[in-house]
């Protein structure tokens, strides 16, 4: 089956994707304070996923401002939140950038979550941030389930109108991400790898392309497809351990980085050191990483993660306007390269891998990883 859109993406998921985003699957306490209320209220005009306009910066846990049962309309003491909202940010995150009065207390439940079975969404309201965390054992590899899920959540922090910043990590300490699966790419037809290569596209333009703060907190080995999902972000904060590996390795496997994951490499790292990177499918250590800027910043393991939090605080000061355009003007030249050519980019990949010499390389090197452990 052919794959447009995320909404084919849901329907591909059928009745589990679905169920999954209009039960939303939402814990208890973020229930109660989120997305529960929006289902109630929504008979009541109030808007939890699509503010109205004018209603955006006014978050649930705004200490000034109303919480979501009582906005219909701005009163006139919403109206002082929204003029200090020059900014874009959600009301409540403005406030705590500008150095919190201590009398204002912030209520615990400033946190909604929602998770599918390989995907945590946690959703700081009160930061207007949200962690994505990966969860596909063993090694986070990126399956088209996974990829499936993925954009699903990413779809609705873009809708949500209070997320300005999105943190992605690994539920798995030690691994961020193994990169794409192999086993998809592995003794299946044409139609399997088709569908496989669109979401695997889908999901590298909306992240590259994404309007919101990306920060990659790369807490384990990252190559490959691993990679390119830390290079989609805008900073990449990586632990330092130098067991950890990252980078493109695709000839490793006997395959080749295709030309949009080789042009985020190279508006990271460079020409010269990402023909080196790209040939010889170099897999760089934490510290090699930063000294060729293919990572931002290295931080003790048990750091990565408030690292990542106080550089989004950092990111979320500037005018989200005027950020938001000069990423666009920064990225978009790379993304429209696919946009121009995305049926031509999945016949490749489909002629590609389908090859029988490609089959099998991929063969042997899940078998070489396999044997590795015995
Ligand atoms: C024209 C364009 C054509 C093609 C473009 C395609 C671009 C491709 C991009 C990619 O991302 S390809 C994937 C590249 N990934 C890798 O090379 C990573 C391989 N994995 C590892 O190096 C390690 O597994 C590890 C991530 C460092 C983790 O090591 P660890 O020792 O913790 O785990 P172990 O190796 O024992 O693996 C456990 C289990 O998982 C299987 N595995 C690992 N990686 C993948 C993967 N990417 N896809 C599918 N399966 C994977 C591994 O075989 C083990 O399976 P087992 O338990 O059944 O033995």
């Amino acid at each position: 089956m052919a794959l447009r859109t995320v909404s084919a993406l849901k329907r591909r998921l059928g009745g589990a994707g679905l169920g999954l985003l209009r039960s939303g699957q939402i814990s208890s306490a973020a229930g109660r304070s989120g997305a529960g209320r929006a289902r109630a209220g929504r008979g009541r005009g109030v808007a939890w996923t699509r503010p109205r306009l004018g209603e955006e910066q006014l978050g649930p846990t705004c200490p000034v401002g109303p919480t979501w049962e009582s906005v219909s309309r701005p009163s006139s003491t919403d109206r002082k939140c929204l003029g200090r909202a020059g900014n874009f940010l959600p009301c409540a995150a403005q406030h705590r950038l500008e150095k919190t009065p201590s009398y204002i207390d912030y209520p615990a439940t400033a946190r909604r979550s929602f998770s599918n079975h390989r995907v945590i969404v946690d959703m700081d309201q009160s930061l207007g941030v949200a962690t994505i965390k990966i969860k596909n054992p063993p090694v986070n590899s990126l399956s088209l389930e996974l990829l499936t899920e993925f954009l699903i959540g990413w779809e609705k922090l873009e809708n949500d109108k209070s997320c300005k910043g999105v943190i992605l990590t690994s539920n798995y300490p030690k691994i961020f991400s193994a990169g794409l699966d192999i086993l998809e790419m592995c003794g299946k037809n044409a139609a399997h790898y088709t569908e496989y290569w669109k979401a695997v596209q889908e999901l590298w333009l909306k992240l590259y392309m994404s309007n919101m703060v990306v920060i990659a907190a790369i807490n384990g080995s990252s190559p490959a497809g691993g990679c390119l999902l830390a290079l989609t972000s805008d900073y990449r904060v990586m632990a330092d351990n130098p067991k950890y590996t990252i980078g493109l390795n695709e000839t490793l496997l006997g395959i080749v980085a295709p030309f949009w994951f080789k042009d985020n490499l190279v508006n990271t790292i460079g020409n010269r050191a990402s023909e080196q990177a790209l040939q010889l499918g170099l897999l760089f250590s934490p510290a090699e990483a930063l000294k060729i800027g293919l990572v931002d910043q290295l931080v003790p393991e048990d750091k990565v993660q408030s690292t990542a939090l106080s550089v989004m605080s950092q990111w979320l000061k500037i005018p989200d306007h005027a950020r938001q355009l000069t990423k666009t003007m920064m990225r978009k030249p790379t993304a429209d390269l696919l946009l121009k050519q995305r049926e031509a980019d999945i016949d490749n990949f489909v002629r590609f891998i389908s090859r029988d010499g490609i089959q099998k390389s991929l063969h042997m090197y899940l078998k070489a990883l396999k044997e590795r452990k015995e």
